[in-house]
């Protein structure tokens, strides 16, 4: 059965509590659209597809509380408190302007219906995708090749199958690559929580290692590509991704291996001519201070807590989404690709 982060089962959004893992699977049920902002905030589910589904569904529960005095106005502040949970990833506000638009018009049992229809849509449109961006991605990674990925994007993150993890399963399944390297991404490790489960679950060759590892690697010769997802990618195609993104970009470029992002059209926000207008999400110091919960720093030390940085779209060798390839990512590329998907639509 394909692992999933959330399903949606008798009208209630369960999550899979992403704190906990590897060690334990917790399922965690959800009735609010106030309890779906918690555990975005609190990363009980976390990834920019897997969060803005997620916030989706959270405007389902609130209409569901709702009943019959279900509307547009009603639900504003449902609304309102699913997209303060985390600023980042465009991704929420994506869906959660989809969930408005399904509003016009509405009241009641019908707008419940119809929202439902609409999380429901986004949730599976996403997996689907993730499959349409994967077939992009394969052909462009080195023919047996080692891959270097940061943080997790895979199906924890998404609707299934993922974005840049997506594409590593799909090239290990074509016989297109040897194998792995995930980077542990500190402070949260995503990549040694998450993203090495995730593949070794899948039989996928996977090797974890220390974030600082990383160009030492490279100059070795083991890493043939660079491949990561994304939270929010401007006009110009700089992209905001989990903290330590930039330090692999500018590394990859140092070394000559190609810098890939993969991330579905709805991460591309063009509303932001480049990646300086990005609010960066910081988190609480002690996720740095602590390993689950175990001080490894003074209790009073002061801790700065990024949880994304900004990759320059030059950076990049190409951007993968479900519709094709932008290669040399900037603003007349980005913009290209944009205007074929409405051509397409
Ligand atoms: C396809 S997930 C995209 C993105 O989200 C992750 O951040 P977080 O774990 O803090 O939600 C990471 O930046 C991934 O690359």
């Amino acid at each position: 059965m394909e692992l999933t982060a959330l399903r949606w089962r008798d009208d209630r959004l369960e999550l899979l509590d992403q704190r906990l893992l590897p060690a334990e699977t917790r399922w965690l049920t959800l009735q609010t659209a106030a309890e779906v902002a918690a555990a975005i905030h609190d990363m009980v589910v976390r990834g920019a597809p897997a969060i803005g589904i997620s916030a989706a569904y959270g405007v389902v529960l609130a209409a569901q509380e709702l009943g019959n005095t279900a509307s547009a106005d009603q639900l504003a502040p449902a609304v309102s408190t699913l997209a303060a949970s985390r600023p980042t990833a465009v991704n929420l506000f994506w869906a959660l302007e989809r969930m408005q638009r399904t509003m016009a018009g509405l009241h009641g049992a019908a707008l419940i219906e119809a929202l439902t229809r609409e999380a429901l849509r986004i949730h599976e449109d996403d997996r689907a995708m993730n499959h349409r961006l994967a077939s992009f991605g394969v052909p462009l990674l080195p023919e047996n090749g080692r891959i270097y990925t940061h943080c997790n994007t895979g199906a924890l993150a998404t609707g299934g199958h993922g974005t840049a993890l997506g594409v590593l399963r799909s090239a290990w399944a074509a016989g297109r690559i040897r194998g792995v390297i995930a980077g542990e991404t500190r402070p949260w490790m995503q990549g040694s929580r998450l993203t090495s489960w995730e593949l070794m679950q899948d039989g996928v060759p996977v090797t974890l290692v220390a974030d600082s590892s990383a160009g030492h690697l490279m100059q070795r010769g083991e890493v043939q590509a660079v491949i990561v997802g994304a939270d929010r990618i401007t006009a110009n195609g700089d992209t905001a991704n989990k903290i330590g993104t930039y330090a692999l970009a500018v590394l990859a470029r140092h070394h000559g291996i190609p810098f890939y992002v993969a991330a579905p059209l709805s991460t591309i926000d063009p509303a932001l001519a480049s990646g300086d207008s990005i609010v960066i999400e910081e988190r609480d110091g002690n996720e740095i201070r602590c390993i689950q919960g175990k001080p490894i720093a003074p209790a009073e030390v002061p801790v700065f807590n990024p949880a994304f940085d900004v990759t320059p779209g030059e950076l990049i060798t190409a951007i993968i989404t479900e519709h094709g390839v932008i290669r040399h990512p900037g603003t007349d590329t980005m913009a290209a690709h944009l205007a074929t998907v409405n051509d397409d639509h």
